[in-house]
């Protein structure tokens, strides 16, 4: 049925959109509802719902388009003249969809922060229960059971992460039970995940919020593979909006575009590098920008597109013993591994490895007063004015991954761990505009990563603090050379490739183990991490090869945020507390994109947040009121038996 009018209509069917059109859907039977989305969707997909498989999402092959990968327009001198590349959604369900599944929630004084009135992290732990189904023990009172997002330690915790607590807990980070109490902002952890427990399966927003309304209403329409180009205005009222199909190819990349209208409300919700493409096409955006491209000015607003945040990864490889539990072969594509490992999810999700993303532990860490000597006028600014007065804000995230989070076919062989680190509150900014009004056309943008000096110090700090913690590890054996700062080969901090005894056992009857250009010396001497008790000793050369690394390696950790931020409109804000976009009428952003600062948390569960409030106060104002519980989720649980995915790989 070709749906021409709708109450509301919904452009954009991540987390923050899945939320507002689940609930406003489930709200009112009558209330009709359109979700616009430009990807695919993604119900009953194997590659969405297996939670192991997550890093193929990240292939760029001719078939997979999960993603949009955003490049910057220029090349950054900041970044030693690379340019960022940075992976965001293009399916139903969002980033939630191909995410990592790791759970982390934002501290208290980063919504307090906002300094919004009702965004208060008083005003929002009822709503942060609200969409949680969580099923861990738990000896605090932040988390919620009846909500439709599971969370849950997934199907298997593997050995290394009690090895990455017990070292953790040896540099001084203590073990906690649950570091996501919205206060603790130094301690380490059991990570959990967004994976249900008794399915095995990823806990997707479309799933929770949009697929299980659609199983049981007729009042949510949703439209996918398709983008929306604009939104249609009556003077400053939002009357609807016009979509195109979301490749160009069958028009030859002609515009050709449907209207849908909306009686009482528009709401962009396309992600943080969506929404303000969206708003700038319909004619919302800094008037200056918008004349020159001959869009009608409907607000002037500067600020949309500008304040442009993320968190920045860097990932160090270290090798790990052979009796280790990793997924290096399953990631290499050991066709007797796969077979094993989707055999065992299909037959037992609730206890296999699959039904995990192999991410079973971190941290949150904050440096001591000793560290910040070490860390430079830049950041010890930013510490005083940021971070000193606020001790529930984390420094940096660090977590071990089972497996190397790389290219299997330039890693040589044998098991790994990947120390996975970022920056929680980047001090840097980019931007992201189009260029012209196409909806198929690439936008400028500019991560502006690490276009602020203070951004080296805490990554430098972290990546010595990971690697002491990998050394203490017992099934530590060396560290990758190729995936570490380039130090002097004769500097005390010079990385150690693989121990002797696991390169042997890697190669028994290997005629050239231990032989290096000639000589004797590596693999060195068999590792004993009992024996490890001081600290690396760092020159300022080696500090000097650590910020060229991270310089040359410094990625996106797709925690996109901030360009329409919810601020005063002087203050260069797009959306007001209600989040309606200045200027208009019938019009809100619903996702990251408001946020007016930095969240120290993977953010997911931000994402998830904004929606619950957005639904709030849009369902408050159309006289609604949201029902809870929300509609039962499907496949929960799904039925157990023979496999019935014979040959994964052919199951694209
Ligand atoms: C690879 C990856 C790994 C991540 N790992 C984690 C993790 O482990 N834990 C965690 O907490 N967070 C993680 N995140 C972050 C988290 O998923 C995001 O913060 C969250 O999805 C943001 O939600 P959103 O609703 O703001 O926007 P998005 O998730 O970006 O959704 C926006 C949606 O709008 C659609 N869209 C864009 N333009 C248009 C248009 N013109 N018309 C119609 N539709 C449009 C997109 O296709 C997309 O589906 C990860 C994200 C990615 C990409």
């Amino acid at each position: 049925m070709q749906v021409k009018e709708v109450d509301v209509i919904v452009c954009g069917g991540g987390p923050a959109g899945c939320v507002v059109a689940g609930r406003l859907a489930y709200a009112d039977p009558n209330l009709q509802v359109m979700l616009i989305e430009a990807g695919a969707n993604n119900r009953d997909d194997p590659w969405v719902y297996r939670p192991g498989i997550y890093v193929r999402n990240m292939q760029q092959n001719g078939i997979n388009d999960k993603a949009t990968f955003y490049v910057d327009t220029m090349e950054s001198s900041h970044m030693r003249g690379r340019k960022a590349i940075v992976p965001c959604a293009n399916i139903l369900g969002g980033g939630s969809s191909i995410n990592f599944q790791m759970y982390t929630r934002a501290s208290a004084s980063d919504w307090d922060d906002f300094k919004t009135e009702g965004w208060k992290a008083k005003d929002l732990v009822p709503l942060m229960k609200r969409l949680e189904n969580y099923q861990k023990p738990c000896n605090n009172d932040t988390h919620g059971y009846d909500g439709p997002i599971a969370i849950s330690n997934g199907g298997q915790i593997t050995t290394l992460a009690q090895d990455f607590l017990r070292a953790s807990e040896a540099i001084g980070v203590p073990f906690s039970d649950d570091i996501q109490d919205l206060d603790t902002a130094h301690g380490a952890e059991i990570w959990a995940k967004y994976i249900n427990r008794q399915t095995g399966r990823r806990s997707d927003a479309a799933t929770a919020y949009v697929h299980s309304v659609m199983d049981v209403q007729t009042n949510l329409h949703l439209r996918t593979n398709s983008k929306v180009s604009r939104v249609i205005f009556e003077g400053n009222k939002a009357v609807g909006v016009a979509y195109v199909p979301a490749k160009g190819r069958t028009n030859l990349g002609e515009v050709k575009e449907t209207i849908v209208r909306a009686r009482k409300m528009v709401v962009i919700s396309s992600g943080t590098l969506g929404t303000p493409q969206i708003l700038e096409r319909s004619g919302v955006g800094d008037a200056k920008l918008l004349k020159s491209l001959n869009i009608k000015v409907v607000s002037d607003l500067p600020g949309v597109g500008e304040q442009y945040q993320d968190h920045y990864t860097t990932l160090t490889l270290y090798r790990v013993s052979n009796a280790s539990v990793t997924t290096d072969d399953f990631l290499r594509g050991d066709p007797a591994t796969q077979a094993k490992l989707f055999e065992q999810w299909e037959v037992s999700p609730e206890k296999a490895l699959l039904s995990s993303n192999c991410i079973d532990a971190g941290f949150k860490i904050r440096p001591t007063e000793e560290e910040l000597k070490e860390m430079g006028p830049e950041f010890n600014k930013l510490w005083d004015s940021y971070f000193k007065d606020k001790p529930d804000k984390p420094v940096m995230f660090g977590s071990i991954v089972s497996g190397a989070y790389a290219d299997h076919t330039l890693l040589p062989p044998g098991k790994y761990i990947t120390m996975f680190q970022y920056l929680e509150y980047p001090a840097s900014r980019g931007k992201i505009h189009i260029a012209d009004a196409n909806p198929y056309h690439v936008p400028s943008f500019d991560s502006g990563f690490l276009n602020n000096k203070a951004d080296f110090a805490p990554i430098r700090w972290s990546y010595k603090k990971t690697r002491e913690v990998a050394r203490r590890m017992d099934a530590f054996r060396g560290e990758l050379t190729s995936h570490h700062p380039h130090f002097h080969p004769a500097s005390p901090a010079a990385v150690r490739d693989i121990d002797i005894e696991t390169a042997k056992e890697i190669y028994p009857d290997g005629m050239t183990v231990g032989i290096h250009m000639g000589t004797w010396h590596r693999p060195g001497k068999p590792y004993d991490a009992s024996k490890v008790h001081e600290d690396i000793k760092y020159t300022p050369e080696d500090d000097k090869a650590i910020d060229d690394w991270i310089a040359d390696h410094v990625e996106t950790t797709w925690h996109s945020l901030g360009t329409c931020a919810m601020k005063p409109r002087a203050e260069g804000g797009v959306v007001d507390p209600r989040l309606s976009v200045f200027g208009t009428t019938n019009l809100k952003v619903a996702d990251l994109s408001i946020c007016p600062d930095n969240l120290g948390t993977n953010t997911y569960s931000s994402a998830l947040l904004v929606g619950e409030k957005a639904a709030d106060l849009i369902a408050h104002e159309l006289g609604l009121q949201i029902r809870v519980p929300h509609a039962p989720v499907p496949h929960a649980p799904i039925p157990k038996g023979k496999p019935s995915t014979v040959a994964p790989r052919y199951t694209v």
